[in-house]
């Protein structure tokens, strides 16, 4: 059913569809889905839930992900992978944009636009990726404002505190941090850029109870870990934010060599999507066979003579 009918609405908001996926037993894998396309072959694939990463957003649009994508241009994603997939979004909220009124605007703008969740980080702007070295951390204290503010915001957007701590703090530090956001009200804990499995665990057994996040982020401090043993750690959600990006842009820029050096794109035909598979994808006949059902052309009479 495409989304234009109001019958493939779920009545259950966003981050009550998420609580429910995390109300039950065991890990919660959520993909990295860089635009609508990415997030229903992601939902093909059987995945419940959609993440939206800030680096793979602003990666796709050209741009280092150092805080400088705007509230709108996040919800502009937001709202084509979740009207795509109808899954729930996990959405990448960097620092809030700000301070506390900014944090508020974005989680107005992020429910309006169909989100499910949102993680806010402790860093400063510029804001880095997790696993680069020298980042600048907030204050505590005005982080857990932040984390306030979202709370005193939201209607039922799930709301997740990053800590960037780790590297510079140490574990206790990132412990702290999060013992602090979760009396704030934060419902879970992302702490970023941990490296070992003994870190994992330790973060996970000093915070008993805390719904708890993981990162696996290609090319950084974590080491492959899969959905089993991030579960048998201790956490309750993990995502592989930038990983669909990379592996397309890699695809992309071998299609652009292929074409500039033969001259057409004929020596890569074996690594597209066919029209037929896209279609389907996309639900293209779905589209028509609606419009079938509700535009009916109406031939004009013949004008009388
Ligand atoms: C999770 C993350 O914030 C993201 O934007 O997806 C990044 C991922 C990355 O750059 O690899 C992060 O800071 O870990």
């Amino acid at each position: 059913m495409t989304y234009l009918s109001a019958d493939s609405y779920s009545h259950i908001p966003a981050g009550e569809r998420f609580r429910a996926l995390l109300a039950r037993p065991g890990i919660l894998g959520i993909p990295g889905t860089h635009n609508g396309l990415a997030a229903q072959q992601a939902k093909a694939a059987g995945f419940e839930a959609a993440y939206l990463s800030g680096a793979a957003m602003t990666a796709s649009m050209g741009l280092p992900d150092l805080g400088i994508i705007t509230v709108d241009e996040v919800a502009f994603f937001i709202r084509q992978v979740a009207r795509a997939s109808g899954l729930p979004v996990l959405v990448d909220g960097d620092t809030g944009y700000g301070e506390a009124l900014n944090v508020m605007h974005m989680v107005r703008t992020f429910e309006d636009a169909g989100a499910a969740a949102v993680h806010l980080e402790d860093q400063i702007l510029p804001k880095k990726c997790g696993h680069l070295n020298d980042k600048k951390l907030a204050p505590a204290q005005d982080m857990a404002a932040k984390v306030a503010a979202a709370l005193h915001a939201r209607r039922h957007l799930y709301i997740i505190a990053r800590t960037d701590a780790a590297a510079s703090e140490g574990l206790d530090g990132a412990v702290a941090r999060a013992k602090l956001y979760m009396e704030a009200g934060a419902d879970a804990i992302f702490p970023e850029a941990l490296n070992t499995e003994e870190m994992f665990r330790e973060f996970a057994k000093r915070l008993p109870g805390v719904p708890l996040l993981a990162n696996m982020t290609e090319f950084g401090r974590t080491p492959f870990y899969t959905k089993e043993q991030f579960q048998d750690f201790g956490y309750k959600m993990m995502i592989w934010p930038v990983t669909s990006l990379r592996v397309a842009a890699l695809a992309q820029e071998k299609l652009y060599k292929s074409i500039a050096q033969d001259g057409g794109a004929q020596n890569c035909v074996d690594q597209m999507l066919t029209r037929k598979d896209l279609y389907a994808t996309i639900d293209y006949a779905g589209f028509e066979a609606l419009d079938a059902t509700i535009v009916k052309t109406v031939v004009p009479e013949a004008t009388p003579a």
